[in-house]
């Protein structure tokens, strides 16, 4: 198994380009972030290159945070400012080779949350063809995110379906698929073909993979088995320092 450090969540208090250099110390075999647009992208680059790591994902911006928006994408009569995120993603990916945007839905709901999602995730589709990038939805629970528009992989399987591209895929995140659909299990077999990204975490907390109601050795393996073959984003909230809690990694290297 191959793991991505997730940098909007470890070492998220540090410079993106320091800590880059931190998660290849820790032993990462890759990185992977939220919003870097305020890094000089050469930095980021310089950093990639020295530690070898790849960058394999980043997300658009979320709007206002400070008005409560949580991404655009699905928010009727904000098609300019989603169309407006998704360029400047694109355009940073290409600069420091990350391969994967994550499109940010925003709280909706309702059909014409429905259309504008999908509209607008044919633009994205479009433009990231252009890069050879992938574009990633992901299902986000409602206790942490109330009101947010994609909760369950159920309805981002249909939209994926509907939508019909091949570089749209899901972001299979075990921590909000657990606490909206439980069943990890199957929902991992049912929806394999469209993951594009799988990240972890511990339920109930959010912290380290090492203890709660998901048991990590038994999905690690099962994604083996199934054939996944692309990188497991740790995407946590460490009890204590990063450094302290990484004993997990070696537990989950199947
Ligand atoms: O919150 C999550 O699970 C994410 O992966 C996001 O990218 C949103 O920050
Ligand atoms: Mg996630």
């Amino acid at each position: 198994m191959k793991f991505s450090a997730n940098l909007g969540f470890l070492w998220h208090d540090r410079p993106l380009p320091e800590a880059i250099r931190l998660a290849a110390a820790a032993g990462f075999d890759a990185v992977e972030c939220h919003f870097p647009y305020e890094t000089d992208p050469a930095e980021v680059r310089a950093a990639l290159s020295d530690t070898g790591l790849p960058m394999l994902a980043l997300n658009t911006l979320p709007g206002d945070r400070n008005a409560g928006e949580f991404g655009l994408y699905a928010l009727p009569g904000r098609e300019e400012d989603g169309r407006r995120v998704i360029r400047q993603a694109v355009d940073y990916a290409a600069l420091i080779g990350a391969r994967k945007v994550h499109v940010m839905a925003g709280l909706a709901s309702g059909e014409p949350a429905h259309r504008t999602f999908l509209s607008s995730l044919v633009f994205a589709s479009d433009l990231a063809a252009k890069a050879g990038l992938t574009v990633l939805i992901e299902p986000i629970n409602m206790q942490d995110v109330p009101g947010y528009f994609l909760n369950t992989t159920d309805q981002a399987l249909e939209i994926l379906a509907e939508l019909d591209r091949p570089n749209v895929k899901l972001m299979f995140d075990c921590y909000h698929v657990h606490i909206m659909e439980g069943d990890l299990a199957s929902r991992l077999n049912a929806c394999l073909p469209m993951i594009g990204h799988v990240q972890i975490a511990a339920v109930p907390g959010r912290g380290e993979p090492d203890q709660g109601a998901i048991d990590y050795v038994a999905v690690m393996k099962q994604l083996q088995q199934i054939g996944y073959d692309g990188f497991i984003g740790a995407e946590y909230r460490p009890r204590a320092t990063v450094e302290e809690g990484l004993g997990w990694m070696q537990r989950l290297r199947v």
